[in-house]
């Protein structure tokens, strides 16, 4: 464990500064694609309009005999693209992979400067960041890199999920954290066979009426990912990084993706992995607060003045502690506004309407 004297000092000579803080910046959908599939890297300057993040996979998805035209189809795009705002993320392979090495020379080396967040998958403990953390500060030394690589972690083993708080606080670079519910529901040997989402028979049922244990029963389909959602957020929060939902696989059940995806946002996740175009126009709805809650907020931050007493506003309390609250909604909704302008005029135009 490095002193908090030593945390922010850079792991290599010559290396950059590590930030001190993780910028906030819109990141609704990290849209995956791979980079050697000649049809969607086609789409890329098209995507790089329409998402936040776009992501380069080269992990799990890109088959074994691709992963060399994966890696280098990511180079050629990340050099002939212009991504405007819009951040260019990667998946490298995993640790003990025999591709991983590789992945990050050629990458930092290659396109470090256009590259914001490298995401590592599979990560179990704060050992996995500190070899990452160390491994790029040297490239970005001899890369000659202004600006440091910030990481994301998958959160996608049941030994990552132990220690998800010390991985969150691992390094200055951990820019985030990702909910990975295939790896992990087969790390911790759970019984369902999906990429993220519920299932029919995690369940509770009403108690019966009498002896008839049958009739008038109600079941209520449960959350297989709250708890780890919930956990994986409040590692965030303290570390002051940003956490994500995951993958959405049933693409066709546009319904069940978009609960999900707002299951998470109402936990205090920033975004979502999205793993077809369909999902992308899902994740900008939720991830975006409603209009009619961003006209609420910023009412109750006008009415409560310094932030402090409590006041009545259509027969709901407010106090220093929901004020608090719709900071969140109206700092996230301004962040917002700066990029997407249509979101910015329905803001304004809500809360017109509140406060007239
Ligand atoms: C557990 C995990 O690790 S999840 C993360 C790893 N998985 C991924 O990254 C998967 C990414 N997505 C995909 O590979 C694909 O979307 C699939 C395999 C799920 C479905 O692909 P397809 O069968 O081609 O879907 P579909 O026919 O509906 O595609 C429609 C069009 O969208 C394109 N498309 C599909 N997915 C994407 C994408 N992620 N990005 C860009 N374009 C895409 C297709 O190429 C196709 O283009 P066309 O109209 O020019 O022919
Ligand atoms: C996200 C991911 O990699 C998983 O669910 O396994
Ligand atoms: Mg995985």
């Amino acid at each position: 464990m490095r002193s908090p004297k030593d945390f922010f000092a850079p792991l290599a000579v010559g290396a950059p500064d590590p930030v001190r803080e993780i910028p906030a910046l819109p990141s609704r959908m990290i849209h995956f694609f791979d980079p050697s599939n000649e049809k969607m890297a086609a789409k890329v300057p098209d995507l790089a309009k329409k998402v936040d993040v776009l992501l380069g996979n080269l992990e799990d998805a890109v088959r074994a005999d691709r992963k060399e035209a994966a890696r280098n189809g990511l180079v050629s795009i990340a050099k002939s693209t212009d991504f405007g705002a819009t951040q260019l993320w990667t998946r490298i392979n995993s640790l003990d992979s025999p591709w991983v090495l590789d992945d990050l020379i050629t990458l930092v080396t290659e396109i470090g400067d256009k590259l914001d967040v490298i995401m590592v998958p599979k990560v179990e403990g704060a050992q996995d960041i500190h070899y990452v953390d160390r491994l790029l500060a040297q490239l970005e030394a001899r890369a000659g890199l202004r600006r440091p690589l910030l990481v994301h972690a998958i959160l996608e083993t049941a030994s990552g999920v132990a220690n998800v708080e010390e991985i969150a606080g691992a390094s200055p670079r951990m820019q985030g954290i990702s909910l990975g519910p295939a790896d992990l529901a087969a790390s911790r040997r759970m019984k369902t066979t999906r990429v993220g989402g519920g299932h029919p028979g995690y369940l509770v049922r009403t108690d019966p009426v009498g002896d008839d244990l049958e009739t008038g029963r109600t079941t209520y389909q449960q959350d297989l990912w709250h708890y780890t959602v919930a956990r994986m957020v409040d590692a965030c929060a303290m570390h002051g990084i940003l956490p994500y939902y995951g993958p959405f696989g049933d693409i066709r059940d546009v319904v069940a993706c978009e609960d999900q995806f707002r299951n998470a946002f109402l936990l205090g996740c920033v975004g979502t992995w999205t793993l077809h175009p369909v999902q992308i126009d899902i994740a900008r709805r939720v991830f975006s607060p409603d209009p009619k809650d961003v006209a609420w907020a910023r009412r109750v931050i006008a009415a409560m003045g310094d932030g402090t007493g409590a006041v009545m506003i259509d027969g709901k309390m407010q106090d220093d502690a929901s004020v608090k609250q719709c900071r969140v909604v109206a700092e996230l909704a301004d962040a917002l506004a700066t990029r997407d302008p249509e979101l910015a005029k329905a803001y304004d135009e809500a809360t017109k309407e509140a406060l007239a």
